[in-house]
């Protein structure tokens, strides 16, 4: 995860502070990409040690269309609290765009299921994505989507992701995002008879809040160490079968957490 750090370090040298929505304020570059070999090990990253319930939890959580954080919160996940409203509601977010968009004539649209009959019928196609934007429903979420679509390619049998970010909290958000969406790619990978590839990671307006630049600098003083590496211990019927006991992540040892408040 050497790049992680490159970006930290772009970020410190060349970011221009900005206002923010949360009132906090960023120091922020436009336009970066990463690129993740998923076959050089899990993506998680080792120079802060991450809390892996919370982004498998929360995948999961996705890929079963709910959007109500009462799943989250009976398995410890607080990621989503300050966006709840009082009966946990998250309204029309990631879950509701991916598993039963609103089509015109009053039906819904399964993306998450379309997409694995496209990658099994027409692994050559340059249409496997997946939109959560969703302009017309966009008041109904508490939060726009920041990760706001992704697209699949299948070459020489390994199946590579692309995912795009509109806004991106390098500090706090981008380390979940990174390993949720190799988590995905892994997943939709076994249910196709594909081999992991590529993860890339395309951000938009990329920033650190100015109360985690301590932190980043704390962490480039740190070298990464060796990825970890993921196990799916178990195939699912399909991808909405996987429980979060078929997973195990291995060999996973990295520096120690690093706290840092979240902007809400
Ligand atoms: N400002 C902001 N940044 C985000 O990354 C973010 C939002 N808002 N709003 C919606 C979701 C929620 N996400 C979050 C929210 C909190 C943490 C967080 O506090 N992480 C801590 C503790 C993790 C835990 O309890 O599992 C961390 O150290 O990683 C991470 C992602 C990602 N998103
Ligand atoms: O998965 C996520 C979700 C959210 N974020 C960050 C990006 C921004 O810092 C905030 C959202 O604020 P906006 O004003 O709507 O841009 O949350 C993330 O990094 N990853």
């Amino acid at each position: 995860m050497r790049q992680y750090l490159e970006l930290l370090d772009d970020i410190l040298q060349h970011g221009v502070q900005k206002r923010d929505r949360t009132g906090v304020g960023t120091l922020g570059v436009f336009g970066r990409q990463m690129r993740f070999d998923l076959n050089a090990g899990f993506p998680l990253l080792t120079t802060k040690k991450l809390h892996i319930p919370s982004i498998f939890h929360e995948l999961l959580w996705f890929i079963s269309g709910d959007t109500n954080i009462r799943y989250l919160r009976e398995r410890n996940v607080s990621i989503w609290d300050e966006w709840a409203d009082e009966n946990g509601e998250l309204g029309d977010v990631y879950g509701k765009q991916w598993r039963a968009w609103q089509s015109a004539d009053g039906g819904t649209v399964d993306q998450l299921a379309q997409l694995l009959t496209q990658i099994r019928e027409t692994p050559y196609s340059r249409r496997l994505l997946i939109s959560a934007w969703n302009p017309a429903e966009l008041q109904r979420m508490a939060l726009p989507p920041c990760h706001y679509a992704f697209q699949f390619m299948v070459e020489d049998g390994r199946l590579s992701c692309l995912f795009n970010m509109r806004s991106t909290d390098v500090f706090l958000g981008l380390p979940f995002n990174i390993a949720s969406y190799a988590l995905l790619t892994h997943m939709v990978a076994q249910q196709c008879d594909l081999a992991p590839g590529e993860l890339i990671w395309s951000g938009a307006d990329v920033h650190l809040y100015l109360n985690h630049l301590e932190q980043a600098r704390e962490q480039l003083t740190r070298s990464p160490l060796a990825l970890p590496e993921l196990i799916i211990l178990r195939k699912a019927e399909n991808l909405f079968d996987y429980r979060y006991e078929d997973f195990a992540v291995r060999d996973y040892e990295p520096h120690p957490a690093i706290k840092a408040a979240v902007a809400v």
